[in-house]
């Protein structure tokens, strides 16, 4: 299991300077949507660059122009490019051919996604799949991160997301998801590093607690 660190809302210098105080403890490093929005593909770039080593995931949210957003993503440095499931099909066939010409992977966002369609998205074995509250249902609407049936399907890779904190992070134990996708919990944290610190160690006891594998 994984954890992807979720850099949302700062400058690419904040964002590389967060990451760096929880490097030790974080798998994956997500250029948020914002970062993307704001700063383009340079912000993709310097994490990248500043990162070789870790997974870097353009949270780019793509929902048309497939080709070349993807492309666009994977030539600055992303190891992982996200589109969203409620996406046509074309779309997705597009991320999923771009993904695999150049070798990378796409996760496919199932924010607002009813169960027919994540039926026929689960037919993507390649992907990677994240079971996503937004910011706004989280704020507005008060949801939290709910693990439906449909979402169990272990030969899915499964990737949770929105407003995942210490004390929430216990619902996913039996899901045992691939990547736990975690921001505000870690990035505003006074001790960012601690914070880090204390989901790596839950995910390691879950490790530890696998009684078999699965593709996750
Ligand atoms: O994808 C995200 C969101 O849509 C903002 O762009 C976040 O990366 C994701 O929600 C994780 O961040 P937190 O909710 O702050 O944990």
């Amino acid at each position: 299991m994984n954890i992807q660190l979720a850099l949302d809302r700062y400058t690419i210098e904040e964002a590389i300077e967060i990451a760096k105080s929880t490097e030790g403890f974080i798998d994956w490093i997500e250029v948020g949507t914002s970062l993307i929005k704001e700063y383009g593909m340079v912000s993709v770039e310097k994490l990248k660059n500043a990162f070789p080593n870790k997974v870097i995931v353009a949270d780019i949210k793509t929902i048309d122009n497939a080709y070349y957003e993807f492309d666009m993503c994977f030539r600055s440095g992303a190891d992982v490019a996200t589109v969203m499931g409620v996406s046509p099909a074309a779309t997705i066939n597009a991320c999923i051919e771009t993904a695999e010409k150049a070798g990378k992977r796409v996760m496919v966002d199932l924010l607002n996604t009813n169960d027919s369609q994540q039926k026929e998205l689960f037919h993507y074995k390649q992907a990677i799949f994240c079971a996503h509250v937004s910011k706004d249902e989280q704020e507005i609407a008060g949801k939290q991160n709910i693990v439906t049936e449909q979402i169990y399907d272990p030969t899915v890779q499964l990737a949770v997301a929105g407003g995942i904190t210490l004390d929430s992070i216990a619902s996913f134990r039996e899901l045992q998801p691939n990547v736990v996708i975690i921001g505000s919990a870690i990035t505003k944290a006074k001790d960012k590093r601690l914070a880090a610190k204390q989901f790596k160690k839950v995910l390691l006891q879950w490790n530890g607690e696998r009684k078999h594998e699965n593709i996750r």
